[in-house]
């Protein structure tokens, strides 16, 4: 694995992606540090894969040229048809080992207990998604909170994989869940919902640092 893997996942909301992306990324220059940023881009279920592939395509322009890792989530298809640095999958997704046979680059999967964790890294997964790591209106349907200690036992369990903690993290919480054993954080709404999405992304990589 990569040493410099990304701490400060950005994943797209449904609200103006590509001006966040591109503050986002601009935050991350403006610290000298775009090897920590990683930019994720989701798009809910009801959005056709023509839209997905040219918001992809779009936010991949943006990335590439700072050396911004990008990553799609759940359609590989269009990971691999633009070009991005790689995919995450999740249950409703390709399996992990499915994902890596086609994905060269980096496979992220989502995982919330040890058992999974080592299984998704034993199939190739290159970094894991652990959460909700707290209460989350984003996503609906998540099981309950796992919480910093949870994350924690996750990322004890897969040492040299870099583990991601997601669900509900902001600038004050992001410590608590980088002392448990957390690499690095994913969020989307305290980027995407942030008046100002360009300061939160300075925020929440400080809170990294
Ligand atoms: C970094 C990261 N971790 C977890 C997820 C969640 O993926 P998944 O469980 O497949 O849910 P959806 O995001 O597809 O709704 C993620 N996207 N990124
Ligand atoms: C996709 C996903 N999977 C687990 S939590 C989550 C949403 C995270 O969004 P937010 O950062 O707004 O809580
Ligand atoms: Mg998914």
């Amino acid at each position: 694995m990569d040493p410099v893997f990304p701490r400060l996942h950005v994943i797209t909301g449904a609200r103006r992606p590509v001006e966040v992306v591109t503050a986002a990324v601009a935050a991350s220059l403006r610290l000298g540090v775009p090897d920590q940023l990683a930019i994720q881009v989701r798009v809910e279920d009801d959005i056709t894969d023509r839209a997905a592939f040219l918001l992809a395509a779009e936010i991949l322009e943006i990335c590439r040229p700072q050396n911004v890792l990008c990553l799609v989530n759940d359609r590989l298809h269009i990971a691999l048809a633009v070009g991005a640095d790689g995919g995450h999958v999740g249950a409703d997704d390709l399996p992990v080992a499915a994902a890596r046979k086609i994905m060269g680059g980096v496979v992220g999967a989502t995982c919330r207990d040890p058992e999974s964790a080592r299984a998704a890294v034993a199939d190739g997964a290159t970094y894991l998604g652990v959460g909700p790591a707290y209460l989350t209106a984003t996503k609906p349907g998540l099981p309950a909170p796992l919480g910093p200690a949870a994350v924690g036992a996750v990322a004890a369990a897969v040492p040299r994989t870099p583990v991601i903690a997601i669900g509900g993290v902001t600038a004050g919480n992001a410590g608590e869940l980088i002392r448990a054993g957390a690499i690095g954080i994913a969020v989307v709404g305290a980027v995407s919902e942030a008046a100002d999405p360009g300061a939160a992304t300075e925020r929440l990589l400080k809170a990294l640092s």
